[in-house]
């Protein structure tokens, strides 16, 4: 069964979500989803992902896996080993990890296979459209130009998110739409819910605020 989350945290590589910095974040996370209720789920750095788990509850997503099974690869992730590590799920073809079409129909079996939640990350409107062919548990609409911008999509090219949910849903209606690129507060979480969105996947708003648990609890506030 997938999770639910409202809000997913990319911690991505910034210094500020790096280890003992990552697990601070981790436990703001959980404390934020334990006063509001609201699904937090994030996504930390492969290396951190074990310590994190070990003191958090809230889903816990890898950044990327890679079709793999265990043998002789050097220097991929594989889905068993982050699964030993605790994940609860994945971000798949991030557009700071873009991946080829078949590369992500093997994630999407292997997160199936194992009951892990998939998050399909796609940067335009016809892209979020193929992607719903493959079927995962979510698609994140992700305009690249506007990432790390501090101009929400949702506020800012609102259309995109309205004709992304428009476009995955012609071709599978039961899959739900994230979107995510310079969200930063709770305006602009409810203006993606206003607009049809599950939810929000967001990182630099978060991670590179001086007080990221107020990020968080303000992100919370209008849902
Ligand atoms: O790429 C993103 C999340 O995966 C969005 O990043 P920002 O929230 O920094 O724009």
């Amino acid at each position: 069964m997938a999770d639910s989350p409202k809000i997913i945290i990319n911690f991505k590589t910034y210094s500020e979500s790096s280890g003992e910095k990552a697990k601070q974040l981790a436990i703001h996370a959980e404390e934020v989803h334990d006063l509001s209720g609201v699904d937090i789920a994030i996504a930390p750095q492969a290396v951190d992902l074990k310590a994190i788990r070990d003191v958090v509850n809230i889903p816990v997503y890898a950044q990327h896996i890679d079709p793999i099974s265990p043998g002789n690869s050097t220097g991929l992730y594989l889905p068993e080993a982050l699964m030993e590590a605790g994940i609860n799920g994945t971000l798949i073809n991030h557009s700071e990890k873009p991946l080829k079409l078949a590369a992500i129909d093997e994630i999407i079996e292997i997160t199936k296979k194992y009951d892990l939640t998939s998050i399909l990350c796609s940067n335009n409107i016809r892209t979020s459209a193929a992607c719903a062919a493959l079927n995962p548990d979510f698609i994140a609409i992700e305009p690249p130009a506007l990432i790390a911008s501090g101009y929400a999509v949702s506020q800012c090219e609102p259309e995109i998110v309205s004709n992304t949910i428009a476009a995955v849903h012609e071709i599978n209606d039961s899959i739900p739409v994230l979107c995510g690129a310079g969200i930063t507060n709770g305006d602009d979480v409810k203006a993606a819910l206003d607009l049809g969105a599950e939810g929000v996947l967001l990182a630099s708003g978060v991670v590179k605020a001086e007080d990221s648990k107020a990020v968080l609890e303000d992100l919370v506030s209008k849902i």
